[in-house]
């Protein structure tokens, strides 16, 4: 088992290879990344996928496509005029504006692409010699950045959590809810919403339950400590981001679990919230495509929904993603292009293909991989919708966790995210 979505080697020859998600939770196999193309392909597809990670894939793509035209290793390619920098700078331009329609909805990549851009641009490089070192030294910055901010972001959700409950006079266990996949796989690891799960169970952790030679007092304190309990990963359809990808991390990170289909959600908070003696649900966390300026959140289709429902239950919603998922060029959540999958998306189902009579996924012998299959689960004839996201308008959001700490809404329930990049 692997979480590592994307490794890159940081010296020549550079290398990059990303987990081929369509295979989870069944296959862990990498597959190679060498040029921009490629990257395209694997983003367009969702072999990778996840806002942050596709920004880095996408950007690392850059710096092994011109390191091997650097090596030599495309001889005959057609897309460089190695021997002109200003047709070669128009020509890498090109690529990245393509790369960028990969997908539409998620900011992160364009806003990496377009300072790629802007570095190749300004350049005062006068071959790809001189241009490669900037570029690299962009991609594992933002490598590098997105991997010590998620940390942050889990610290920062931890604590705000914690504190709104305590607030709030509550004490003990409680549980929480997420949707689609922002751990390790949508990040250069440890993840976004999921990471605020992570650093809740490290939390809990502290205070296993109380030992038997605990003093009764002491047992009491422990008992009262608010602390997470439990997760519920949404299922996440049509991609089944959480059963496949979510559920797989959860049960890596061995944090106890349970995973929900998306229309279990109102039944299992009013029932769950109703017993003296399970955690109840008190937070949701999920991630972020696109947070426009006035807070409207574009994220996996069925976040908008999750939000209604958990303001007609008094829970504590949360957006949970770094800075470079916002976008202040865009105002209004009405304003997101909201990307459309495939129908066959929606109309099959895939996954590993099951033995019937032991119920495991069949394998490979040579190989250990999971056999994969595609089924059918929609009549032929129908049609289909499928957008890949939907917009939460801010009114039902209680909190944006960043790198730099949660903003909640002023007075007039109005977030002010321009603060946070004066
Ligand atoms: C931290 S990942 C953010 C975001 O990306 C996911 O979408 P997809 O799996 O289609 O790339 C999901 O919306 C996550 O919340």
């Amino acid at each position: 088992m692997s979480l590592e979505a994307i490794k890159f080697t940081r010296s020549a020859p550079y290398e990059l290879t990303i987990l081929d998600q369509l295979l989870l939770p069944y296959t862990s196999k990498y597959i190679t990344i060498n040029t921009i193309v490629d990257a395209y392909n694997a983003i367009k597809l969702m072999q990778v996928r996840g806002a942050p990670a596709i920004a880095i894939v996408g950007t690392l793509s850059v710096v092994v496509e011109l390191s091997h035209f650097l090596n030599g290793k495309f001889q005959g390619q057609a897309h460089y005029d190695l021997q002109n920098i200003q047709n070669l700078k128009l020509q890498i331009i090109e690529r990245l504006r393509f790369l960028i329609t990969s997908r539409p909805t998620a900011v992160n990549l364009a806003n990496a692409i377009n300072e790629v851009i802007e570095i190749v641009i300004r350049s005062q490089a006068t071959s790809v010699d001189e241009l490669f070192p900037e570029i690299l030294k962009f991609a594992t910055d933002l490598y590098d950045d997105d991997f010590k901010n998620n940390f942050k972001l889990g610290e920062n959700g931890k604590a705000w959590i914690l504190n709104e409950l305590e607030k709030d006079g509550f004490k003990g266990d409680f549980s929480i809810l997420t949707i689609c996949n922002t751990g390790s796989l949508a990040t250069s690891g440890y993840g976004t919403a999921l990471g605020v799960v992570r650093s809740l169970w490290s939390h809990s952790k502290e205070f296993q339950t109380a030992s038997s030679e605990d003093e009764p007092a002491t047992k009491k304190a422990k008992s009262d400590v608010i602390k997470l309990s439990k997760c519920y990963p949404l299922e996440t359809r049509p991609y089944n981001q959480g059963s496949r990808l979510t559920a797989y991390e959860l049960v890596y990170e061995k944090i106890p679990s349970q995973l929900i289909t998306d229309s279990m959600v109102t039944y299992l908070i009013s029932t769950l919230n109703k017993d003296p003696n399970s955690p109840p649900i008190k937070a949701c966390v999920v991630g972020a495509d696109r947070i426009v300026r006035n807070g409207d959140t574009a994220n996996k289709i069925g976040t908008f929904q999750l939000s209604l429902i958990c303001a007609k239950f008094g829970i504590k919603f949360l957006v949970v993603a770094p800075k470079t998922t916002i976008d202040l060029n865009t105002v209004h959540g009405d304003d997101i292009v909201v990307e459309q999958r495939p129908a066959i998306e929606f109309q099959n189902v895939s996954g590993g293909i099951i033995d019937p009579q032991t119920n495991q996924v069949v394998r490979d012998q040579t190989t250990g991989f999971a056999i994969a299959g595609k089924v059918g689960v929609a009549a032929p004839g129908i049609e289909v919708w499928n957008p890949s996201f939907d917009v939460t308008p801010h009114e039902y959001i209680d909190g944006i966790v960043t790198e730099d700490g949660v903003i909640t809404k002023d007075s007039n329930g109005d977030f002010d995210l321009v603060s946070l990049f004066n």
